[in-house]
């Protein structure tokens, strides 16, 4: 039963903020409600839930519910959503809608934040437009009364998109898709073990109602033969196309063929194309003469279910809080907004704009319209189109290939530790120059490899890559051609330069962390003294630790987040059924605090330590304080397990263990302490779907950025500066940036890391969210001459 009479407002600000989720369920949803949950409550707000999605809205009652904030503890590593979803028949109705409506004004709900897909926030949308009518009616028909309805005559609605799908228009990624995008790799990845142990074919459906994200960036990340999705059907000889694709390749010599289909794929007609057609087509020899032992696998709900990936803990949890800021900034004049991502930038967009785009978007389809159709959907999601044509099919892309003068001999180094992607992005970028006609070749073993093994026999260092042995890579973890830590001065320049001239480079593409900045570094100050270095040279970062100087986002720092939650995960498990146990779990990262942080963020730790903060008695005091207070107020019976994260390098003193030890001291018997050291782990297995598909499409970004210097004199190449570049995601948009430039302004050497970490923000809701106390800013170190002063008493700082 709906109360009868609205509760009173809340004094000042406060408002009562409602968390809904809507539509299909998607991993990362609970982060979401969480997130709102806290934020609201930490602003001073309460905090409600409707359960059941629309469905909760329409019948009032018990659906609606009051939260607090240990209600949601636990929630992040929580696949589905806690608080259920539907897919309500009365809401697309005004009737219903105005039940809906009435509910939320006894309830005295100010606010409502909507986690769902395309049709939810339609749906918001529509209610929101009919909002003051609805109120009125209400009133007319005596159901409220006109005092009742005064304080909502606004109705503050915030959108955040919660779909595998992938099918909203002005954001890059929805909550949950990539959770959806990392199972379907999983079982691809599975699947073709056993496709080329008995050189099958597989045909495999994967989810996507009227959107081909799913099905297109799987075909990316795995390499698959051929896909199909509804935006961009292929010509109306798409049997022909599609077999001469897969007799091409197994003309090469490869064991297995993967076509990924979307569940939404037809031809241009509009006629549906489904995976048993495709299957006859493979296995039948009078088709196309391929006849192929051919299977089906469709992937249904495995896809939606799950827990999160780390990228979609962290995405709904920082969507979540700017959910709730966009609530309380809102003014009646304010445009409802719903919160996207654009490559790294959270950012609030107007809702009714995306919910027009997306609409235009299947419009596009229904009228066969599909250049339309494509251009509509985000740019990435055609850069990923064009990525994946390039790298199917090297010889049959005729149209793209260079005429002979433009050709370069483009030679492609690893350097540094292993990183998730780095496979991948090599896979992609001799795929790239075979297409165009370039010859790619592969340095291995990093610049030890070139310098010491060059000419070894019977096989020397510096060879042509073979594509059917690299077409393998694309799910590949580690480095198939090696690398390590070495610098080319380490060797001698002048040595390096010679092999250069030798090997007739004419274009260099580095792979790898921090060394490779610094290789390339090397190299570019050395070009004034060797003609042979004066070729383009653009490094990719690729490093667990993302500390690369020029960008955001380093290949495999997803991945590591993906094993760190993993691992978290499991030690938070224990934690919690051993009860009133507090884990301390080292991280790696070298002097960056990113991924600590981030894995932070993503499972809900209690404290975060990194070596841009450091560590400090007063901050462990606080927190150990704040930990018994936790555990003091826990009845023994909540499942109270706790996680601390710290960076290896966050202090040179207080490691895992002695922090581990200290809690433990301080508890005296009433909890537990443990410390746990991942270690190598973090460097992942299998790379992660986003490693894989970055590493695709911003390895044949830097390999079209290194054309564009082919027919360039030393002169004018050491003239232009993005002649040596670092690739990297800044914000909102994918640059090359000169490495010049970042060297000398945005570089902190000393830390190996960069000047500006964009990342340092989030600590802040890492702590906020946790509830962790205000802790004491540390004292600022003192160095050199100050600090000699300060120990001797001439200092007045001290
Ligand atoms: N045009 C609309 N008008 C009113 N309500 C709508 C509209 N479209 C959708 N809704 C409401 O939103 C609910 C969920 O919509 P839908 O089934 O399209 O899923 P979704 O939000 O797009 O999520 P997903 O596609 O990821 O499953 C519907 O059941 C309905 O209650
Ligand atoms: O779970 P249901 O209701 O069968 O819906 C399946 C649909 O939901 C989605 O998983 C999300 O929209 C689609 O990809 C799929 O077509
Ligand atoms: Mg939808």
């Amino acid at each position: 039963m709906a109360p009868h009479q609205p509760p009173p407002t809340l004094p000042g600000k406060g408002k009562r903020i409602a968390m809904m989720t809507s539509g299909g369920d998607s991993p990362g949803m609970n982060g979401a409600i969480r997130a709102v949950i806290r934020t609201a409550i930490e602003r001073g707000c309460e905090a409600y839930c409707i359960y059941e999605g629309y469905e909760g809205l329409v019948q009032g009652g018990n659906l609606i519910r009051k939260m607090g904030w240990s209600d949601v503890r636990g929630w992040l590593s929580e696949g589905g959503t806690l608080i259920g979803t539907a897919r309500c028949m009365a809401f697309y109705e005004r009737p219903g809608r105005l039940q809906a409506a009435k509910n939320m004004v006894l309830n005295g709900i100010d606010a409502l934040v909507i986690c769902g897909g395309d049709g939810s926030l339609t749906g918001a949308d529509k209610f929101r437009a009919e909002w003051p009518g609805l109120i009125e009616e209400l009133v007319q028909k005596k159901e409220l009364t006109a005092q009742q309805i005064a304080p909502y005559k606004h109705l503050n609605i915030v959108g955040l998109v919660g779909s595998i799908d992938n099918d909203m228009s002005g954001t890059d990624a929805t909550i949950g898709c990539f959770s959806a995008l990392a199972r379907i790799c999983e079982m691809v990845d599975y699947i073709e073990a056993t496709a080329s142990s008995h050189s099958r074919a597989f045909v495999i459906e994967v989810m996507g109602r009227h959107c081909g994200w799913l099905a297109l960036m799987a075909g990316v990340a795995c390499g698959a033969d051929f896909v199909f999705i509804p935006e961009k059907p292929r010509a109306d000889d798409w049997q022909q196309e599609m077999c001469k694709v897969i007799a091409e390749h197994r003309k090469i010599g490869k064991r297995k063929t993967i076509v990924l289909i979307a569940e939404g794929a037809h031809d241009r007609h509009g006629n549906k194309i489904s995976a048993e057609q495709i299957k006859v087509l493979l296995s039948d020899p009078t088709k196309c003469g391929l006849s192929l032992d051919t299977r089906i696998t469709t992937l249904g709900h495995v896809q939606r279910g799950g827990t999160a990936v780390a990228y979609d803990r962290y995405l709904s949890t920082l969507q979540g809080v700017e959910a709730v800021n966009a609530i309380l900034d809102a003014t009646p004049e304010t445009p409802t907004p719903f919160i996207a991502i654009n490559e790294n930038k959270i950012t609030r967009k107007p809702l009714v704009q995306a919910v027009i785009d997306t609409k235009e978007v299947a419009k596009a389809i229904d009228a066969q319209d599909y250049d339309r159709a494509m251009k509509l959907r985000d740019t990435e999601f055609s850069d990923f189109y064009e990525a994946y044509m390039t790298t199917t099919a090297t010889s049959l892309n005729t149209d793209l290939a260079l005429p002979a003068q433009k050709h370069m001999r483009i030679a492609i180094i690893h350097v540094g530790a292993p990183a998730g992607g780095v496979n991948a992005a090599t896979r992609a970028a001799v795929a790239y120059c075979l297409t165009r006609g370039h010859t790619p070749i592969a340095i291995h073993n990093g610049f030890a490899g070139l310098a010491r093994h060059h000419d070894d026999k019977p096989v020397g260092s510096v060879r042509e890559f073979d594509w059917l042995e690299v077409d393998g890579w694309a799910s590949r973890g580690g480095s198939e051609i090696g690398m390590n830590r070495e610098l080319p001065e380490e060797s001698g320049m002048a040595y390096i330069a010679e092999l250069f001239a030798k090997y007739k480079f004419d274009g260099l593409f580095l792979i790898g962390g921090f060394e490779a900045f610094h290789a390339l570094s090397q190299l570019r100050k050395a070009q004034t003294e060797y003609s042979s270095l004066c070729i383009p040279m653009t490094l990719l970062p690729a490093t667990i630790s993302n500390n690369v100087p020029g960008t955001e986002y380093s290949l495999g720092s997803d991945t590591c987040l993906n094993e760190l939650v993993a691992y978290c995960d499991k030690i938070k498990q224990s934690a919690s059924a051993s009860r009133r146990r507090v884990f301390v779990i080292e991280t790696q990262g070298g002097r960056s605090g990113y991924i600590a942080t981030l894995a932070g963020l993503s499972v809900g730790a209690v404290a975060v330590y990194t070596p841009e903060e450091g560590v400090h008695i007063n901050m462990l005091a606080a927190d150990i304080n704040h930990l018994k207070d936790v555990f003091a107020n826990d009845s023994g019976q909540s499942r109270a397990g706790r996680l601390i994260l710290i960076n290896e390098k966050a202090s040179k003193v207080y490691n895992g263990k002695l922090i581990a030890d200290m809690i433990r001291e301080e508890a005296e018997n009433r909890f537990e302490a443990r410390d746990s050291v991942p270690g190598h782990v973090q460097q992942g297995g299998t790379p992660s779907a986003m490693d894989r598909t970055r590493a695709v499409r911003l390895a044949i970004k830097c390999i079209e950025h290194l054309e564009k210097f082919e027919d360039r004199s030393d002169a004018k190449l050491k003239e232009d500066p993005l002649s040596s570049s670092v690739i990297g995601i800044k914000g909102a948009s994918v640059v090359f940036s000169p490495m010049k430039d970042v060297e000398q302004n945005e570089t902190d050497w000393k830390n190996r890391r960069p000047k500006d970490e964009f990342w340092m923000y989030l600590k802040a809701t890492v702590d906020t969210l946790s509830g962790r106390p205000a802790v004491p800013p540390p004292h600022k170190p003192l160095s050199g001459i100050s600090a000699k002063d300060a120990k001797r008493g001439l200092s007045a700082d001290n």
